[in-house]
């Protein structure tokens, strides 16, 4: 079943603290992806990719386009036109985000960002936590970090951390910007083995991915963008 379809998507910025010039995201974007599909944007930097996944997001407003999503219930909404609140809730229940950046708050411990995402779920606060454990010690955090806050952890380390937390709850739809951007092989094959799973859930999945080898052993299809001129 498809999940996402994208149709003649186009970005233009303008840049009004620049005298208004615009300036071209993308253009002539068109892909689908089906439940269990995983789509890798792929091409020369400044060809769009991180604005694309952003547009999907509803982070940037659409140019011109559609953005198709497919709820099981047979209702589609277009991303680019809906409200506000309909994006709300669709983020809340259908499309999750992750970047290359961990975002929390001080004070919460690296299991507790992982485990709130299941809580929030609904899952009982202990399982919860357990799974977040299992998680952050599959993709090789150190038990003595475990109820630090993230805030502190090397880069790599913070990376991990949000990618747990990203994918440890997976909603229908998942966007993936860079996320093992500044891992080492041996945890950006342990992310690439967590995506399959995922993928055998059957979440749809449109992803960035700078290390070529992961891009290959993951993608179902793989998008190119040439730069715009
Ligand atoms: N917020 C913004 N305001 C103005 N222009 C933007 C904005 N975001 C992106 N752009 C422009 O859109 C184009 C595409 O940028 P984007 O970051 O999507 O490329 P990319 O393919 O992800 O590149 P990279 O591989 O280097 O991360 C660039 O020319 C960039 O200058």
């Amino acid at each position: 079943m498809v999940r996402l379809k994208v149709n003649n998507l186009q970005k233009r910025f303008k840049l009004y603290t620049q005298g208004g010039i615009e300036v071209n995201g993308f253009e002539n974007i068109e892909f689908s992806v089906k439940n269990g599909e995983f789509l890798s944007l792929f091409g020369p930097s400044g060809a769009g990719k991180s604005s694309i996944l952003k547009t999907l997001f509803r982070t940037y407003t659409t140019t011109k386009g559609e953005i198709l999503f497919f709820r099981d219930s047979g209702e589609v909404i277009d991303v680019a036109k809906a409200s506000e609140s309909e994006i709300l809730e669709l983020r809340h229940s259908e499309i999750g985000y992750v970047s290359q950046f961990l975002q929390v708050l001080p004070r919460i411990s690296a299991v507790d960002v992982v485990a709130q995402q299941l809580i929030f779920k609904g899952e009982e606060e202990k399982a919860s936590r357990l799974k977040a454990k299992e998680m952050l010690d599959y993709l090789s955090i150190r038990e003595e970090l475990f109820d630090l806050s993230p805030l502190t952890f090397s880069g790599g380390e913070q990376q991990r951390v949000n990618i747990a937390k990203g994918i440890i709850a997976p909603k229908s739809l998942l966007l993936l910007d860079e996320p093992t951007a500044s891992l080492d092989k041996t945890n950006t094959m342990k992310v690439v083995e967590k995506l399959k799973e995922l993928k055998k859930q059957g979440v749809a999945m449109v992803g960035i991915f700078h290390d070529l080898e992961a891009m290959e052993m993951i993608s179902d299809i793989i998008y190119k963008l040439k730069r715009v001129k």
